[in-house]
């Protein structure tokens, strides 16, 4: 009755709390998130098609990449308040960092054991459960191969659909060669709207095939190409760290007049050193700044 007159987006699905909201997370991708044109596009149109086909043949496996600060994690942070009525409180969110839950390597095959058990029961609690594996370059090799078999399209969980169920992996893995693509762009004065996809993601997966400590060295997760899309992110300009001042001081409830938004900006520091033209830290010291210059 009532359904019918939902928008067209709007999933109310009721399974563990998950309700999606697209045309919001279009709206707040497109509003809040700065100079990430291709990570944004990618992102949502995956999620779409992912959200919107019922019977989906394996799970939705994203991999973040790029510069420290850039919005990976607050990309991640907007997909899961879009998905789940109770956002990153849900807890059907879970979040993995190697720093804080697989610190010591010689328990490389205790973890393993317990990743696969934890995935495996999230995953018959809620089919539609959402994981986020932090800092995959500083996850121990071998580690993360653990869950591969939940991320194909063969595995059963009774009694759930395993198949409903998004990973996203971040790390900072190919920062260096995204920045070195957007730079080139810069200099040629090329719009850096017109860097797709295809200008980095073989320079990507190179930079994790190539790095021994990274999370995915020598993973089955990357030869049974079990990753559905790359997003990458940009390294950020003077004017996207300007918006993310303005943004943050306007959600502070402070007046973002011109001069402090300028001081504050400028303030930040900029590579390369003679053209400064990207931030060396992304959006990532702005709080800091605000502190610092209010
Ligand atoms: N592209 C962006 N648009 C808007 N805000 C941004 C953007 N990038 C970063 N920010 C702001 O900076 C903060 C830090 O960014 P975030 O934690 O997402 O960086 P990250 O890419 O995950 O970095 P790291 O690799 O160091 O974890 C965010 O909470 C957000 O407020």
């Amino acid at each position: 009755w009532e359904l019918f007159s939902l928008p067209f987006t709007l999933y109310n699905l009721y399974e563990c709390g998950f309700t999606v909201d697209l045309d919001a997370l279009d709206c707040d991708l497109a509003r809040n998130v700065f100079g990430q044109h291709l990570a944004r596009e990618l992102l949502f149109k995956s999620v779409k098609e992912f959200i919107e086909n019922d019977n989906p043949s394996k799970p939705l496996v994203l991999s973040l990449h790029g510069w420290s600060g850039t919005g990976k994690t607050f990309v991640s942070s907007l997909l899961v308040k879009h998905l789940f009525k109770e956002g990153s409180q849900s807890r059907f969110v879970h979040f993995f960092s190697p720093v804080l839950h697989f610190p010591r390597v010689q328990n490389l095959e205790q973890y393993k054991v317990d990743l696969k058990g934890w995935i495996q029961g999230n995953l018959t609690t809620c089919s539609r459960s959402l994981f986020v594996f932090e800092e995959m370059d500083k996850m121990h090799p071998g580690l993360i191969d653990a869950i591969v078999p939940f991320l194909g399209s063969s595995w059963v969980v009774y009694g759930s659909n395993y198949r409903k169920a998004i990973f996203l992996f971040i790390s900072n893995a190919g920062g260096d060669d995204i920045n070195e693509v957007a730079l080139d762009f810069w200099k040629q004065r090329k719009d850096r709207e017109d860097i797709r996809l295809h200008h980095l993601e073989s320079t990507i997966s190179k930079a994790v095939f190539s790095n021994p400590k990274h999370g995915f060295w020598q993973s089955q997760i990357i030869n049974q190409h079990l990753i559905d899309v790359i997003l990458p992110f940009l390294p950020l300009r003077p004017s996207h760290v300007r918006q993310c001042v303005q943004a943050e001081m306007v959600q502070q409830g402070l007046e973002p007049e011109e001069e402090l938004l300028n001081n504050i900006t400028d303030s930040i520091v900029y590579f390369p050193e003679d053209e400064k033209v990207f931030s060396s830290t992304g959006c990532k010291t702005v709080v800091s700044r605000i502190n610092y210059f209010v």
